[in-house]
C-alpha cells in the first residue's frame, strides 16, 4: 500500500492529503503552523470532529481567516499528524531524555505538528523547526522550553530515517481500536486495517453508465463494484470531463455497494432514510426506482438537493427526523444507511479515532437497532431493507442484525451470493453479509488499492 512514496512521503492528491508547500522562508507559514498546532489540540483534548473545525463556512474561525495556501498546508498538517500520530509520539519520545512534564499539551501539540511536517511532508524542514521555536517562544507556558524544542527536532531532522524505520512497527492507531479490530478480524487482519490508514484513499467516481469507458477514458480502473477508481489525481475532481453534465459522482465504491443490493429497482418505491449527500439516492434514481430521500439535517438535505441538480435527477426530499416518516403506502424498500461511529473511513477521516470511542460506538449501535426496526415497518410484505453503515464494528453491523433477527419472526436475511461479486468475495462473509475494509481490493496497476469499511445487509419482510 505505497503506491508512489519515496521517504514516507506521498504525492499531493486531494485537498486533505500531505501536500507540498511553498513555505521556505523562516517564518513562512508561521500563522498556518500555529493553528494547526491549536486545532491538533481542539481534535485531540476536546475531541471536535475535523470536518467541523475545517468547514469553510462554520468552521474554526482562526483558520477561516487564512490564505487558501495556508488552509491548505493546515490541513495537510492535522490529517497527517492525525494519521500518524502513535508514531510522532514514539519518535518523539525517543528525542527526549525524559518525558514532558505533565500538562504540557501545548507543547506536545506544538512538537507534533512540527515531527508531523518532518517526517512526512514535503515541506523545508527547518521552516517547520523555527516556527515551533518561535512558538514555544510566544507562549510564556513554553518559553522554558524552546531550546529543548530546537534540540529535539534539529535531532529528529539528522535522524530521520532512523525515526521512520524504529516506529514502523508502532500500531499507527489507539489501542482501543486496535484491540476492537484484533477481536473481530484476527491480529494480522487487524495490523493490515491499522496500516492501511495511513494511505490516502484513491477517489472513486460512481457513473450513470458506461463504465468500463469511462475507466478507459480517464486511465482509470474499473473495480468490482463497477466504480471507477481514478489513478493519482491532483486538482478539483470538478475539472473531469462531463462534470457539469452530471455524468458521474464521487462514492468510496464500498458505499456503492448497499444501493446495488435491491437488485433491478426498476419501477420500485423506496425510501433512503438517511439520505444526504445522496449518493445512494443518486444510485437508486439512476438505476430506475422512484426515491424519497429522508433527511434530519438542513444543512445536508441542501447539499443532496445541489448534488441531486447537477445529476439531473430526480427524488421527493423530505426534511426531517426518520422516525417521523411514515408514508400512507407500504413501500418496496428501505435503505438506511445509518448514522455510526464511521470506522471504516479512517483514511480520509483520520480524527475519527480520536474523537469517537467504545461509548459511541455502543450508543450509535442502539440507535441503528431502533432505526432498523422503524425502516423494516415501512416495507411491504416481500419489501426489502438493505441496513448499511461504514463502521468496522460488529457491534454496529452484524449484531444490529442478529438481534433484529432473533426478535422478529416475521423478517428474514437474503443472503448475497459472493459468487455475483468476483474480485470482492472476501468481503462476503458466511452469512451473506457484505464487510468490507481498508486492507480489501490490493493495489493493481500502479493504482492504489483499499475501500472505506462498510457493512451491508438485506433483510426481506416475510
Ligand atoms: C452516513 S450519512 C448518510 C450518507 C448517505 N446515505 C449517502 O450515501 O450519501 C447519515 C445521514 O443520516 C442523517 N440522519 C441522522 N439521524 C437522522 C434521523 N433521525 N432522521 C433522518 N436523518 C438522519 C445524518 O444527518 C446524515 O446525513
Amino acid at each position: 500500500m505505497s503506491q508512489g512514496r519515496k521517504n514516507g512521503k506521498r504525492p499531493q492528491q486531494s485537498a486533505t492529503d500531505e501536500t507540498k508547500h511553498p513555505g521556505g522562508a523562516p517564518k513562512a507559514g508561521l500563522e498556518a503552523r500555529m493553528t494547526a498546532a491549536k486545532l491538533l489540540a481542539a481534535v485531540i483534548d476536546r475531541r471536535i470532529s475535523l470536518d467541523g473545525i475545517l468547514d469553510p463556512v462554520h468552521g474554526n474561525p482562526a483558520y477561516k481567516q487564512l490564505s487558501e495556501p495556508d488552509r491548505a498546508l493546515v490541513r495537510a498538517i492535522l490529517v497527517t499528524a492525525l494519521r500518524h500520530l502513535p508514531r510522532l509520539e514514539a519518535a518523539l519520545a525517543a528525542m527526549l531524555d525524559t518525558p514532558l512534564p505533565e500538562g504540557a499539551r501545548a507543547l506536545h501539540h506544538v512538537l507534533i505538528v512540527a515531527a508531523a511536517q518532518i517526517l512526512h511532508l514535503d515541506v523545508p524542514e527547518h521552516a517547520a523547526v523555527d516556527v515551533a521555536v518561535e512558538q514555544a517562544n510566544r507562549d510564556p507556558r513554553n518559553r522554558r522550553f524552546a531550546k529543548l524544542v530546537n534540540a529535539v527536532l534539529r535531532r529528529l531532522v539528522r535522524e530521520k530515517q532512523e525515526v521512520l524505520d524504529a516506529t514502523r512497527s508502532v500500531s499507527p492507531v489507539p489501542g482501543w481500536f486496535l484491540e476492537r479490530l484484533t477481536a473481530t478480524y484476527g491480529a494480522d487482519a487487524a495490523r493490515s486495517i491499522a496500516e492501511a490508514q495511513l494511505t490516502p484513499p484513491a477517489i472513486d467516481l460512481t457513473v450513470k453508465s458506461g463504465a468500463a469507458n469511462w475507466a478507459e477514458r480517464l486511465n482509470g480502473r474499473l473495480l468490482p463494484t463497477g466504480s471507477v477508481r481514478l489513478p493519482s489525481f491532483e486538482g478539483a475532481v470538478s475539472s473531469l470531463p462531463e462534470f457539469e453534465e452530471g455524468e458521474w459522482w464521487v462514492q468510496d465504491a464500498a458505499a456503492s455497494i448497499p444501493a446495488r443490493l435491491f437488485g433491478d429497482v426498476r419501477g420500485r418505491h423506496i425510501a433512503d432514510l438517511c439520505a444526504a449527500p445522496g449518493g445512494k439516492t443518486a444510485q437508486l434514481v439512476a438505476a430506475g426506482a422512484h426515491v424519497v430521500a429522508v433527511e434530519q439535517s438542513a444543512n445536508r438535505i441542501a447539499r443532496l438537493k445541489e448534488n441531486l441538480a447537477r445529476l439531473k435527477l430526480q427524488a421527493d426530499l423530505v426534511q426531517g427526523d426518520l422516525f417521523a416518516f411514515n408514508p400512507a403506502e407500504p413501500l418496496d424498500g428501505v435503505l438506511l444507511d445509518a448514522p455510526c461511529s464511521s470506522t471504516g473511513t479512517t483514511r480520509r477521516h483520520p480524527d475519527v479515532l480520536w474523537t469517537k470511542g467504545p461509548a459511541d460506538i455502543a450508543k450509535l449501535a442502539a440507535l441503528q437497532a431502533k432505526m432498523l426496526r422503524h425502516a423494516v415497518s415501512l416495507v411491504k410484505p416481500g419489501g426489502l431493507i438493505v441496513f448499511s453503515n461504514c463502521s468496522l464494528d460488529p457491534l454496529e453491523g452484524e449484531q444490529v442484525v442478529a438481534e433484529l433477527l432473533a426478535q422478529d419472526p416475521g423478517l428474514e436475511r437474503v443472503p448475497v451470493s459472493p459468487s455475483d461479486w468476483p474480485g470482492l468475495e472476501d468481503a462476503v462473509s458466511p452469512l451473506g453479509e457484505f464487510r468490507t475494509t481498508p486492507a480489501m481490493l490490493p493495489a493493481s496497476d500502479g493504482m492504489t488499492g483499499g475501500l472505506d469499511g462498510f457493512f451491508a445487509s438485506v433483510l426481506r419482510r416475510r
